[in-house]
């Protein structure tokens, strides 16, 4: 069943004057069935921060549907889009986005927090979330103490501890080395494989991509391509991102 369906979206950016427009996305469609794990990759500017900053209710100026779990967001009225993204998705973002004064563990719990959820499920749920990504010797620190790949999986953990129906993030990876990046996208691959989630997420990084199901490649604000992993052989799907990469254009040296 598709949790994200996207049709005819487009997205112009538009300058003073008349002239002055710009058409970031061109007519994207798309559909992301759930227990996905999918990733957009593009050259730089080929539009992947406007798509994903729509899909996730940021950018709310657009033409086209996107709808997440049925529902229409492109209908919603700014407070019922609120509610949607705080209680029905998760995000991710390449710095982390930690509270630095508070610890690992009390910043997993502020969306339950306020949400108005029960103290006891509170501390139940982050503890589980804390072991489920081997978070637990490092709970009591704050982010400053920890190393990104862990502020990263503290982040993970913060977006899904709501029980989003939908993650996205952007660029998780963008700021770890080589093996953070891995430690952090076998999180993504574990939360997958044991919650079913369903996670979009843009990237640079063929290794990071290789991890996913799916990688959709956009340029100049179109849908380009798209190719399937199918089987479990990450380095042969890594092998297939690269030449598709080197075709469109939009690997690391693009940065
Ligand atoms: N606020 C804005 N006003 C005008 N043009 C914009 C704005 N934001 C983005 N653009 C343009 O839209 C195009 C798509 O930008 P976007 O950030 O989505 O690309 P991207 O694929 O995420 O790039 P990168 O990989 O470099 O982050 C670019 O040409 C960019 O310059």
């Amino acid at each position: 069943m598709p949790i994200l369906e996207v049709e005819s979206l487009s997205k112009e950016y538009k300058g003073k004057g008349k002239m002055n427009v710009f058409q970031a996305l061109n007519g994207i469609n798309l559909s992301v069935d759930s227990g996905e794990l999918v990733a957009i990759m593009g050259p730089s500017g080929s539009g992947k921060t406007t798509l994903l900053n729509i899909l996730s209710g940021i950018d709310t100026e657009y033409s086209g549907v996107v709808r997440i779990a049925g529902t229409s967001i492109s209908e919603m009225s700014k407070n019922e889009l609120a509610l949607f993204r705080r209680q029905r998705m998760g995000f991710v973002f390449q710095d982390y986005n930690l509270l630095d004064s508070l610890t690992l563990r009390e910043n997993i719990m502020v969306p339950m927090v306020l949400d108005d959820q029960e103290v006891e499920d509170i501390n139940s749920r982050t503890d589980e979330t804390l072991s489920l990504f081997d978070l637990g010797e490092v709970k009591d620190k704050y982010p400053y103490m920890v190393s990104g790949g862990q502020q990263q999986r503290a982040a993970i953990s913060r977006a899904i501890i709501n029980g989003p129906e939908v993650i996205f993030a952007d660029e998780p990876t963008g700021n770890l080395d080589s093996k953070s990046s891995s430690t952090v996208m076998k999180t993504f691959a574990k939360l997958n494989a044991l919650k079913g989630a369903t996670i979009v997420m843009v990237t640079h990084d063929p290794f990071a991509a290789s991890y996913c199901n799916r990688v959709l490649f956009i340029k100049d604000g179109k849908m380009l391509l798209e190719i399937t992993r199918e089987n479990k052989e990450r380095r042969a799907f890594f092998d297939r991102i690269l030449e598709n990469l080197a075709f469109i254009g939009g690997g690391e040296d693009d940065l």
